[in-house]
């Protein structure tokens, strides 16, 4: 609403709340809007997100989306995406002849639908490197968005969306240190403040210090209410002799929930559950519904909360692809390098120490990636790389250090590039930065005696190694 118009209200005795204040100074960023239609190419979300990051609004849905549905999704635009090597998965055409009657621009990216009429227009692969301009152009020329979609409007947006939700009532939310779950933290406080509690589970299998600095960051600077549970002896005790991978998967993914569980139990008048479900999880997918999608190794979720939880769900960020999240983030105040941070599995560590977990291994492990990981940033690889860490190997070697002899751990080093994480190269870093990070390890830790560098790619070798 425009200030003149709540002025004018005020004057006549109506004071607004905040709620009703909120809903109606945001601006309404889903009133432009752009359909992607999937026909099962692997570049529609990347042209999704280059709408997006174009500021403008929009859904994928699959091509053979009902013909009601698509006009009643008022699209400024209509992008085809359709995958240039693949016969054309439309058996039936008619839904694309509705895109075709309404009276929008039309872009078909990578293939040359029949009958394409004059007001569309066709570009080729997505992978030619102008598309991404051509998507721009199509959005902001031909289908003359203004671009609304920005990081300061999306929040204006969740936070009133939230606050409309919630009123006056109790939040919680399992908090990770994650991108996710950070940004969803922070958006939270902003938009409730003091309703939301978090609960943050230490599995003493995260990375180091990195306890202490979710509790610095939320807790101290933030003035976020977060319960820490030091929960690492459970989680070693029950892991204790424990070596098959999907076990302890299942044991730590397990133990998450009866943690969580009762916490929130301890805690009065909850009655929602914030999640960091973001619009990846829950785009329906074309390939995966015509069989094409490639098999690919369950996720490493800690296991997901029980879906019987009395709570009702706010999911401020089911919208948002992750480079939105990110920059969500940013807007935030969070510091970058958390938001900007590689993935982290669920199960932490778990997955990084091969066979059985010890609390032994578990110090060594953390030691080495943190070596790792501040001699990769020191040297400009960290954001070159989209995923780097260190893997225990249960294994021991002989070493000879300041003329002791050694029979110690070995270490191995990871680091990935990739688009998208289901397939990836593993990362040619300099010799001198691996030397000099192997050198580190070994004499700075007694544990470990030799170092390793992962060469393998993604398919076949996964990139956790567990
Ligand atoms: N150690 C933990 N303590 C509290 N909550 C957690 C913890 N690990 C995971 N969660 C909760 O479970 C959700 C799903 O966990 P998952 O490991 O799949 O992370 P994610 O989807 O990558 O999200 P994030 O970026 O927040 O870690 C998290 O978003 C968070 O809400």
């Amino acid at each position: 609403m425009n200030s003149h118009l709540q002025g004018e209200l005020q004057k006549s005795g109506y004071n607004l709340t905040t709620r009703e204040t909120d809903l109606m100074t945001t601006p309404d960023i889903h009133a432009e809007r752009i359909l992607v239609l999937d026909f099962g190419s692997e570049y529609t979300q990347l042209i999704a997100r280059k709408v997006r990051s174009a500021g403008v609004y929009c859904e994928v849905h699959p091509f053979d989306l009902d013909e009601a549905a698509i006009r009643a999704f008022n699209a400024k635009g209509i992008i085809l995406s359709c995958d240039p090597d693949a016969e054309p998965l439309v058996a039936d055409p008619q839904p694309v002849a509705a895109a075709y009657q309404l009276d929008v621009p039309l872009l078909s990216v990578g293939y040359e639908h029949p009958g394409l009429p004059a007001v569309a227009r066709r570009i080729g692969a997505y992978d030619d490197s102008n598309t991404p301009a051509l998507v721009e152009n199509f959005v902001l020329q031909d289908c003359a968005c203004q671009g609304l979609w920005t990081p300061a409007n999306i929040i204006e947006d969740a936070i009133a969306k939230v606050r409309a939700q919630v009123g006056e009532r109790q939040v919680l939310l399992g908090l990770s240190g994650g991108v996710d779950s950070s940004v969803v933290a922070a958006l939270l406080h902003r938009a409730i403040g003091d309703q939301l509690t978090c609960v943050f589970v230490d599995h003493g299998l995260m990375r180091l210090h990195e306890g202490d600095q979710v509790m610095r960051m939320f807790a101290e600077n933030m003035g976020v209410k977060v319960i820490r549970v030091d929960a690492e002896q459970r989680f070693l005790d029950l892991l204790k002799g424990v070596n098959d991978p999907e076990e302890k998967r299942k044991i730590i993914g397990r133990t998450f929930i009866e943690v969580f569980d009762e916490e929130s139990a301890k805690l009065e008048g909850i009655d929602f559950l914030a999640q960091g479900t973001i619009y990846p999880d829950i785009i329906e997918s074309v390939a995966i519904k015509h069989g094409k999608a490639r098999v690919i190794k369950s996720h490493h979720n800690v296991g997901g909360l029980p879906e019987d939880m009395k709570f009702e769900l706010v999911e401020p960020l089911k919208e948002l692809f992750k480079d939105e999240v990110r920059k969500l983030g940013v807007e935030l105040g969070l510091p970058r390098e958390m938001v900007y941070r590689h993935p982290f599995p669920g199960p932490g560590l778990g997955v990084r120490i091969l066979g059985e977990i010890r609390k032994e291994y578990a110090d060594l492990l953390r030691q080495a990636d943190h070596i790792f990981i501040e001699e990769l940033r020191a040297a400009g690889w960290y954001d070159k790389t989209s995923q780097a860490f260190a893997v225990f190997v249960p294994v021991r070697s002989v070493g000879v250090v300041n003329d002791q002899r050694r029979y110690a751990w070995v270490i191995s080093l990871r680091a990935v590039e990739t688009i998208d994480f289901m397939t990836a190269r593993w990362a040619h870093l300099p010799y001198e930065l691996i030397e000099k990070v192997s050198t580190r390890i070994i004499t700075e830790l007694e544990g470990i005696s030799r170092v390793v560098y992962d060469v393998s790619s993604k398919p076949p070798a996964t990139i956790e190694w567990e």
